[in-house]
């Protein structure tokens, strides 16, 4: 198609603000998706992604309308993830992007997100059209909307389309925009092939299934490409548009967004944010942006059951070549037996594998509580990596220890800011900016080690705010801290599983706090189990959970065979995740109890 009539753009938001919803009322809009075809919410594929209301994976769509000027127009709306945990992934959809439609909530106003994603698209030279929806809410307030996004954006907004996704109010006035506002890509389809990867996951009938935005060149089905960071080479055996069923097209020209299937096997080789050339015709140099992105959390995953291990690792592996941002290795404790230590984007990106695990596997895990990966500096002038407490050597052999740091910007009300400080200076946070972006909005600005965000910084976060903060947060550098192992032991015997990394100076107050929160969650058993937190040879603290006195079934009086039945299946509902360590049995709750210190 001429790239005159092409218009590429995403949809950012902050998470609820009604991307989805606004999605659909597109498709609906321009009839890609009749209302009877239309189930709930098509951007969102995964089951997953539904039941929680979150878009994990981009996608994209090809839709065609038929403008105001006469002239049909091919609209490619590219999907980008909402969670802060996937931020590349949204910096090379928006890299396939002319445009985006900022979506603020009228009740909510601008959030942190909405901000991050918002200088995202400002930085890869994206026309932004703000756009301010749930407009039928009661609450909805679009004068003061439009006054945050030129105060915190510092977008003219004056033009906001102000719409409803719910009722579909105004919504076709955002297509006229599009065409209008955003500029048609630039692109030279006689160029040497220059092709953006922006999502690739794998399909098991078809094998890896890429996302590609066509920068210079043609992309055409049956010809061979080569992946510029890797060199590897492939031949493509069938492309196509989402309309969003799968149609099957010949070629890709510039400007076009489509996805293909290659001779591809491992889903790993296509990188988001890699390019694809020609081999035959090379481009000279790779298109900008690409990262080759880490794991940032690492956790230990144990299945309940020892002999469920090997599942473990078919279904680890199967969503691996799904996933490529996620790792694993194998790993062993003494406490938990054979396990492995798994790699994520963040807290969330370790939720959802946990589920799917659970879910789709079937599997009943242990998982470790969550850290960060340390660069140790030994006195031999060797440097280790640790993402593994157990790993973490002979302190008398140590020199210095950097931690990762994220600066993390936070977005509140006036109000919260005096808790919201107390909270991040107790995690170890600077100051490194705060100011106000409205009249009762404060941008608070922050570096802080992410070994304090990965444990509960969440949810002390929204509960220190009332749910009136929003979060959004990038890796910037390390840290050289005084960094311990800290060691718990249950009736005297340390559980590796349980050890922690934690900052010297805090790890005293941590270490009363863990031991009290693990108290309460192991349960009673027929003797006193003690547990205790230590730093190599020392005791810091101190808990006794005491024995059982009765017998629980004593309570039933014989009698009512249901209620007692009842009462055992009860019981057996609680083992089920449960590992037995030594005489006790541990829940799986106290491996996390670090994480629900501050409840
Ligand atoms: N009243 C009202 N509710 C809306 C409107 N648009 C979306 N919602 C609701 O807001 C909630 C979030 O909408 P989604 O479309 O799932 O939000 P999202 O931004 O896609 O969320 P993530 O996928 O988590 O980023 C849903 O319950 C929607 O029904 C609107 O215009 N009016």
């Amino acid at each position: 198609m001429d790239p005159k009539y092409i218009r590429n753009f995403a949809i950012i938001a902050h998470i609820d603000h009604g991307k989805s919803t606004l999605s659909d009322r597109l498709l609906e809009l321009t009839g890609s998706l009749t209302q009877r075809e239309m189930q709930a919410q098509v951007l969102d594929a995964m089951d997953l992604e539904r039941e929680r209301g979150i878009t994990i994976k981009a996608h994209s769509v090809r839709m065609m309308y038929q403008a105001h000027d006469g002239q049909t127009y091919q609209l490619n709306l590219i999907d980008t993830p909402g969670h802060v945990d996937f931020s590349y992934e949204v910096s090379r959809s928006l890299a396939s992007c002319e445009g985006a439609l900022l979506v603020v909530d009228a009740s909510q106003g601008v959030e942190a997100q909405t901000l991050a994603n918002a200088y995202l698209a400002i930085s890869n030279g994206l026309e932004i059209i703000p756009v301010i929806n749930k407009i039928d809410l009661p609450s909805a307030d679009i004068p003061r909307t439009k006054e945050m996004i030129e105060n915190t954006v510092g977008l003219p907004a004056d033009d906001a389309i102000a719409v409803s996704a719910k009722t579909g109010l105004n919504v076709a006035d955002i297509l006229e925009a599009v065409v209008a506002l955003i500029p048609p890509p630039t692109g030279d389809s006689e160029k040497p092939l220059q092709a953006l990867i922006f999502d690739s996951w794998f399909d098991p009938y078809k094998g890896v299934i890429v996302l590609a935005r066509v920068i210079n060149g043609t992309l055409r089905k049956g010809q061979r490409i080569k992946l510029m960071s890797n060199g590897k080479v492939f031949d493509v055996e069938s492309m196509g548009v989402l309309t969003p069923k799968p149609v099957e097209i010949a070629e890709l020209s510039a400007g076009e967004v489509g996805f293909f299937v290659a001779t591809i096997k491992d889903v790993a080789d296509t990188k988001v944010g890699d390019t694809i050339t020609d081999p035959t015709n090379p481009a000279t140099e790779m298109l900008p942006g690409f990262e080759d992105i880490k794991s940032m959390v690492f956790a230990g995953l144990y299945t309940v059951e020892s002999h469920e291990h090997g599942a473990l690792r078919e279904a680890l592996g199967k969503l691996k070549l799904n996933d490529a941002s996620f790792s694993f290795e194998p790993e062993s404790s003494v406490a938990l037996g054979f396990g492995f230590r798994c790699g994520f984007l963040g807290l969330l990106h370790m939720e959802i594998i946990q589920e799917r695990l659970e879910r789709e596997f079937g599997l009943d895990l242990i998982t470790t509580a969550p850290g960060v990966g340390y660069k140790v500096h030994l006195t031999g002038g060797t440097t280790l990596e640790v993402q593994n407490p157990s790993r973490w050597p002979d302190p008398t052999t140590i020199d210095s220890v950097e931690e990762p740091v994220i600066i993390a910007k936070i977005l509140t009300n006036e109000e919260y800011v005096g808790n919201i400080l107390k909270l991040v200076e107790e995690k170890r946070g600077k100051q490194q900016n705060m100011e106000y972006v409205s009249a009762n909005r404060v941008m608070i600005t922050y570096e802080l080690p992410l070994n304090e965000i990965v444990l509960d910084f969440y949810d002390r976060l929204k509960s220190v705010s009332r749910g009136y903060a929003s979060l959004d947060y990038h890796l910037s550098g390390t840290w050289t801290s005084p960094m311990v192992k800290m060691d718990i032991l249950v009736s005297g015997e340390p559980v590796d599983a349980l050890s922690i990394i934690v900052h010297r100076d805090f790890a005293y107050e941590r270490g009363k706090a863990l031991v009290h929160k693990m108290k309460e969650l192991i349960p009673r058993q027929m003797f006193e189990v003690a547990i205790q937190a230590a730093i190599g040879s020392k005791i810091v603290a101190r808990e006794t959970v005491s024995a059982i006195k009765k017998d629980v079934l004593a309570k039933c009086y014989g009698g009512d065979i249901s209620r007692k039945r009842k009462l055992l299946d009860k019981q057996k509902e609680g083992k089920k995740r449960m590992k037995r360590i030594g005489k006790v049995d541990i829940p799986q709750e106290a491996f996390l109890a670090v994480l629900k210190v501050g409840e």
